[in-house]
C-alpha cells in the first residue's frame, strides 16, 4: 500500500505577526502548522489558535510531567481544538494513560487531537543519548518507548526517519509516524543529527513529515514548502 506523506511547517519564532504571515504562505502546501515552546512562551497559548487560522494546528507542547498534571494541562488546552499534540513517551505509561482520559473526556467526540509521543529526539546521535544514561542506539530505544507509547493508547510517533521501517515492523501500519528532522537535498543539517529528505522518508514510510527551518529561512517560504510539497508528490 503506497501512504500518503504530508508536510508540517514549523514556525519557530517569537513574533506573531511572522508566524501568521508564514502560516499564510504555506498554508496552501502544508497539511498542518506546528507551532511550539518558542511560540507558546512568548505569544502564549490562545495566539497559537489564531495564528494558525483554517490550516490545521499541531501543538508541540511536548508535556512530560506527573500524570495528574499533564492530565490537567490537556483539559486546559483543550479549547484550542489542535489536530496534533505531542508529550514525551519517557514521561511513562501512566502518564501518557492520563493524557489520553483527559482527552477523551475534555474534547468533544470525534473532535480530540491525535496524541503523540516523542521518542527520541531527532537532534540526538549515539553519543548524545548514551550521555543521557541510555546504553542502548536511538533505533533501539524509539522501538522500546514507541512500543510503551502505543500500548499506553497513543495515536502515534515522533521519530527519526531513520527508524520508520523498524517501527512499521513492529507496529504495523495503524500508528501515525511523524518525522522532524527533514533535510531537502543540500540544505543545512543545523543542530539534526539523524535526518532523511523528503523523498526518503516517504518512502521510509512516514505519515507526515515534519520541516522548519529549510522553509521559514528560505528566500520564498512559500515556493519552498511548494518544493517539498511537490518532491513527496513525485
Ligand atoms: O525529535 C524532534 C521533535 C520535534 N522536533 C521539532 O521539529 C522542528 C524541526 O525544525 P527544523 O528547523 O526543520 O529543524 C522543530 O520545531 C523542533 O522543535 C524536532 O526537530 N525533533
Amino acid at each position: 500500500m503506497k501512504r500518503h506523506t504530508g508536510l508540517i511547517v514549523a514556525l519557530d519564532t517569537q513574533d506573531v505577526a511572522q508566524a501568521r504571515a508564514w502560516a499564510g504562505a504555506v498554508g496552501p502546501a502544508a497539511g498542518a502548522v506546528k507551532l511550539g515552546l518558542e511560540f507558546a512562551y512568548s505569544a502564549g497559548l490562545d495566539a497559537m489558535a489564531e495564528v494558525a487560522g483554517g490550516v490545521p494546528l499541531f501543538l508541540d507542547l511536548k508535556l512530560h510531567d506527573i500524570p495528574n498534571t499533564v492530565g490537567s494541562a490537556v483539559r486546559a488546552l483543550s479549547h484550542l481544538r489542535p489536530r496534533l499534540l505531542t508529550l514525551h513517551a519517557s514521561g511513562g505509561r501512566a502518564m501518557m494513560e492520563a493524557a489520553r482520559k483527559a482527552c477523551d473526556e475534555a474534547f468533544p467526540e470525534g473532535e480530540r487531537p491525535a496524541l503523540l509521543a516523542v521518542t527520541v529526539l531527532t537532534s540526538l546521535d549515539d553519543q548524545a543519548l548514551a550521555e543521557t544514561g541510555v546504553n542502548d542506539t536511538p533505533r533501539n530505544q524509539v522501538l522500546r518507548l514507541g512500543k510503551l507509547a502505543v500500548s499506553s493508547g497513543m495515536d502515534g510517533l515522533v521519530c527519526s526517519a531513520h527508524e520508520l521501517s523498524p517501527l512499521r515492523d513492529a507496529l504495523g501500519d495503524a500508528p501515525l509516524l511523524v518525522t522532524p528532522g527533514i533535510r531537502p537535498a543540500g540544505s543545512q543539517a543545523g543542530d539534526q543529527k539523524r535526518i532523511m529528505t523528503p523523498a526518503q522518508a516517504r518512502d521510509a514510510g512516514a505519515d507526515w513529515i515534519v520541516v522548519g527551518r529549510p522553509v521559514t529561512q528560505a528566500a520564498d517560504p512559500a515556493e519552498a514548502a511548494r518544493a517539498i510539497a511537490a518532491e513527496l508528490a513525485g
